[in-house]
């Protein structure tokens, strides 16, 4: 059955990692990226379109005006507004294709909401604390300026956007731990493959 696959998890915990490896995957061919966009500033290793479509507020406001937004999120960020945020339901023909997307809790909930709970499919990742940060510094250091004060900030406000209570209600489908990568990526693509044949 096709539907929407979210990739879920705190920041760090590996969900664009994973997410690289499964749209590499042959197999997987016949799943569609669905590209969010985003107002925060490209990373150095990031490419337009790929990870988001990075827009400017200008264009975002736009989008608004047209009501073509399906589901955004903001951030208040020491380097400004950062919105995130899907656009046009068009792109979506369940009669041909599944998708992909990495998605925030509050994502996941308002595509459910948009679509049915039926057509949404959510996969979470995460990985222990004290591995996350590790990783997250260590990502950050490679930046041209690293912002570790953004960095703290985000792993702060994770705790209240994952809290117990809200990934109890989301009633995410499936959960995995990343430790190796290699086995999270096979584990998540076994779970698509078996929820698509059904
Ligand atoms: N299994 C793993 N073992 C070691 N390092 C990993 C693993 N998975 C991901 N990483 C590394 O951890 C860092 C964070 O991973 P990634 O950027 O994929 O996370 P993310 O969930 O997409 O984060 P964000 O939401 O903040 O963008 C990256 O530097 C990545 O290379």
């Amino acid at each position: 059955m096709n539907k929407i696959f979210c990739i879920i998890g705190k920041s760090s915990s590996g969900k664009d990692s994973v997410m690289n490896e499964l749209i590499k995957d042959e197999e997987l061919s016949g799943i569609k990226s669905v590209i969010t966009c985003t107002t925060r500033p490209k990373r150095k290793n990031e490419t337009q379109g790929k990870e988001y479509y990075f827009l400017t507020e200008e264009e975002y406001q736009k989008l608004k005006n047209e009501n073509k937004i399906i589901e955004e999120r903001n951030y208040n960020t020491v380097q400004g507004l950062w919105r995130y945020f899907l656009a046009d339901t068009n792109q979506f023909d369940f009669e041909k294709n599944s998708y992909i997307i990495v998605e925030t809790l509050e994502g996941f909930m308002a595509l459910k909401k948009a679509f049915g709970v039926d057509k949404i499919y959510g996969i979470y990742i995460f990985v222990e604390d004290d591995i996350r940060l590790l990783r997250a510094i260590e990502r950050e250091k490679k930046q041209e300026n690293p912002d570790y004060k953004e960095l703290c900030r985000r792993f702060l406000a994770d705790c209240e956007d994952f809290s117990k209570e809200k990934l109890k209600e989301a009633k995410i489908n499936v959960k995995i731990e990343n430790i190796s990568l290699q086995d999270t990526v096979n584990a998540v693509k076994s779970d698509i493959l078996k929820i698509m044949s059904k």
